[in-house]
């Protein structure tokens, strides 16, 4: 049967929406779906007091309304189409299945990265002066802005950006190549953890764990960044991304385990130590930053659950594609899909290559299988929005390593 092509409706929306069930969403966007609660019925944040950001119109008595996403992720009344794709350097992988982005709003850029240098500098003292190319280059004001094209203000940027850049301080000074190593992370990676997920002691031990959270980067970060997005972000949310930090951590523990006793993971352990070293903790604070809430009972549905999961395993995926030169430069080896796939299916780096590329589009093909399925069978707003905003963090992580040719470079395979 011959492809109809997209519909009117499907053409009119941005990637990300037209891939969720367009009709759901859309019906959902402009007037309840049917049989779906009414809005006041609906599941909603139940409260744990108003405060932070977002919050002037939350009250016990009346559960917060799910604001609407700015009018350019809604569908266009005139049908005409979605915002062109992103002009910015950096080549895609050959072959893979991506969704373009029109470049994030430069405006926004700058001053999201003006803001964080602030912060990196003058609030948590993140980086000697020699490492200031390197944050730079970064473009983490780039990163967040295209990942979060709803966040009503920059302020609720600024959350994201904090948490993205904290993150990275652990991952580079623990892990990896600012001084990290396998060899005591665990003990490291778990005081760390007290900074987002606080020590209730006795008085006598209180204070020097407080003075621990001041006594290196990655802590003063980790501190700051959850210091700010607990004042925004309601009592679930903060929660959820607690959890979400564990898994990150308990996968950083794996692949140092790993390291340490020169253990090649089979390809499906690899797969599995990735969903936990992965970006997991970055989609899911979407409707904190949107300023609205997914209720902690439908983040929590399995359904929910694979979509999350796929989107985290496809977004990380596409890190290992795009630093697979990075990675093969640094000291050691370090693990990334290509080469445990070379090593364990006995394939030449090209082969395990282009099979890592596959292992991506398909996870991504059932990403959006999930996200449509579950927009379908749940069709309320918070569920809707927050599909929408997991696939369009989906595309704007694609868009950052795409353009983020001072990071990375594609390996020679075609
Ligand atoms: C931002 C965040 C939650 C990161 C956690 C895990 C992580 C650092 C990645 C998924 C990126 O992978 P990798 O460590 O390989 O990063 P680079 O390739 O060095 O950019
Ligand atoms: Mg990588």
């Amino acid at each position: 049967m011959p492809d109809p092509g997209p519909s009117p409706l499907t053409a009119s929306l941005p990637a990300a929406a037209a891939r969720l069930g367009t009709d759901v969403l859309a019906r959902a966007l402009a007037a309840p779906a049917p049989g779906a609660p009414a809005p006041q019925d609906a599941p909603r944040w139940t409260p744990g007091g108003p405060s932070g950001l977002g919050t002037t119109t939350v009250s016990f008595a009346r559960p917060a309304p799910v604001p609407d996403p700015p009018a350019d992720l809604l569908p266009d009344p005139a049908g005409a189409p979605a915002a062109a794709p992103s002009a910015a350097e950096g080549r895609p992988v050959p072959g893979l299945y991506f969704h373009p982005i029109p470049d994030p709003d430069p405006v926004r850029v700058d001053e999201v990265s003006r803001r964080i240098k602030d912060w990196a500098l003058d609030e948590v003292q993140l980086y000697p002066d020699e490492w200031e190319g390197q944050f730079d280059g970064f473009s983490v004001g780039r990163y967040m802005v295209a990942c979060h094209p709803d966040a009503p203000t920059v302020d609720h940027l600024m959350l994201a950006t904090r948490l993205m850049v904290a993150e990275n301080a652990v991952d580079d000074c623990y892990c990896e190549d600012h001084g990290g190593s396998p060899i005591g992370l665990g003990g490291r990676l778990l005081m760390a953890h007290t900074a987002l997920d606080p020590l209730h002691t006795v008085p006598e031990y209180a204070p020097a764990w407080a003075d621990s959270l001041g006594a290196d980067a990655p802590r003063r970060a980790y501190r700051s960044a959850m210091d700010y997005f607990v004042r925004a972000a309601s009592p679930s949310q903060a929660d959820r991304f607690r959890h979400d930090m564990a898994r990150l951590h308990m996968g950083y523990l794996a692949e140092a385990a790993w390291a340490e006793t020169g253990h090649m993971p089979e390809v499906w352990e690899y797969l599995a130590m990735r969903q936990f070293n992965n970006f997991r903790p970055c989609p899911t604070i979407t409707d904190a930053v949107g300023g609205y809430e997914l209720p902690a009972d439908l983040h929590a549905r399995p359904e929910t659950q694979r979509v999350i999961a796929l989107a985290g395993n496809a977004t990380t995926i596409v890190n290992d594609l795009y630093s697979y030169t990075k990675e093969l430069s640094s000291p050691g080896v370090h693990l990334n899909l290509p080469v445990v796939l070379a090593e364990r299916e006995k394939l030449s780096e090209r082969d395990a290559y282009l099979k890592a590329v596959e292992v991506h589009n398909d996870l991504m093909h059932a990403f959006e299988a999930a996200a449509a399925e579950l927009a379908a069978a749940l069709p309320v707003p918070t569920v809707l929005r927050f599909l929408k905003g997991v696939a369009t963090w989906v595309d704007g992580n694609h868009y950052w390593h795409r353009t983020n040719t001072f990071r990375y470079s594609l390996p020679d395979f075609w």
